[in-house]
């Protein structure tokens, strides 16, 4: 497989802070791959340096093989998102399009087949400064397609959009890789990730701590357990620990929360203990145990899966 995006031994210092570094990790071509860490974990660095917008301290980020600058018209390689507030306040939506497009070498008769296709067609003619944080991710996603990239850089993308404007940017996302194109966006939250990315980054405190298929990586961090409402938790949960099952916590009560047994397992030994079961089921838990995986001190080492 021949990368899109490589980094290698990518390091970046700002005076004593170590933003990034010795970083390593290669992203598919024409696949969403999320890049995923926490606050300050380094991933806007390491799209900075990809993009050129700041120089590396050691290592090289290569976009389909070479370094950014080394293309002749950038755009056409790559577009990024990485601040919502690209576009001009007083200059409007339509006029920041064309101008970037021409600021790329571009042509700029797209300007708006652009603003459609991400929404904002009926507001093209109106100033920038006025739009809300949502339509402001759509305008600088246009202005980031104006050379009809083939690799599409978002730096939290979802951030501040509401949940109908972020089930829009996973569809549209999901589109550009149907298009065949590179799909790289961060993100400090895997549950926002679960169901959009094909491959997983995983940055903590400047160091890669993990890469390979997000699949395999959300069966690792998954935690399982099963809920319980019942009319004798005592009894219930007397029998779940002789069976090998956990108590997690009494969330109240009524309640039993269990972990290393399944559904079943916890409904048949209510039946055997003569317990009455008013409610049970499957809760499933991705953010807590990716958190403390990439919590302070924390190490995964190798390739996920
Ligand atoms: N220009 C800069 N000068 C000094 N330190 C910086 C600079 N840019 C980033 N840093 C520091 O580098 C580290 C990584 O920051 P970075 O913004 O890359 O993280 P991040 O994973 O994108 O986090 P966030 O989601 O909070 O932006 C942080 O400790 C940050 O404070």
């Amino acid at each position: 497989m021949k990368p899109m995006l490589r980094a290698e031994g990518l390091t970046k210092r700002y005076g004593p802070v170590l933003a990034v570094s010795n970083v390593s990790f290669a992203v598919r071509s024409g696949a969403i791959t999320g890049f995923l860490g926490p606050n300050g974990a380094g991933k806007s660095t390491t799209m900075r340096l990809f993009l050129g917008l700041d120089r590396a301290s050691g290592g090289s980020a290569h976009i389909d093989g070479k370094p950014i600058h080394e293309w002749p018209v950038p755009a056409r390689k790559i577009g990024a998102v990485l601040d919502t507030q690209c576009a001009h306040p007083s200059r409007r939506a339509i006029d920041s399009v064309r101008w970037a497009a021409r600021l790329a070498g571009v042509k700029d008769d797209q300007a708006e087949v652009l603003l459609d296709r991400v929404g904002l067609s009926a507001v093209a003619g109106k100033r920038a400064g006025r739009f809300s944080l949502g339509m402001r991710q759509r305008l600088a996603l246009a202005i980031a397609l104006v050379g009809n990239p083939e690799v599409v850089m978002l730096d939290e993308p979802m951030n501040g959009l509401d949940p109908e404007g972020i089930a829009w940017m996973k569809g549209l996302l999901r589109q550009f890789r149907d298009q065949g194109r590179t799909v790289f966006v961060s993100s400090h939250l895997l549950a926002e990730m679960e169901d959009l990315v094909d491959d997983l980054v995983v940055i903590a405190q400047s160091k890669i701590v993990g890469a390979g298929a997000a699949q395999a990586f959300i069966q690792r961090y998954q935690t399982q357990t099963v809920s319980v409402q019942c009319d004798n938790p005592q009894a219930l949960g007397a029998a779940i620990t002789s069976a090998g099952g956990r108590l997690v916590s009494l969330a109240d009560a009524q309640r039993l929360q269990i972990t290393g047994l399944e559904p079943d397992a916890v409904g048949r030994l209510a039946q055997t203990t003569g317990v009455a079961i008013y409610e049970l089921r499957e809760e499933r838990s991705l953010q807590k145990a990716f958190s403390m995986a990439t919590a302070e001190k924390a190490e995964i080492k190798g390739e996920v899966g």
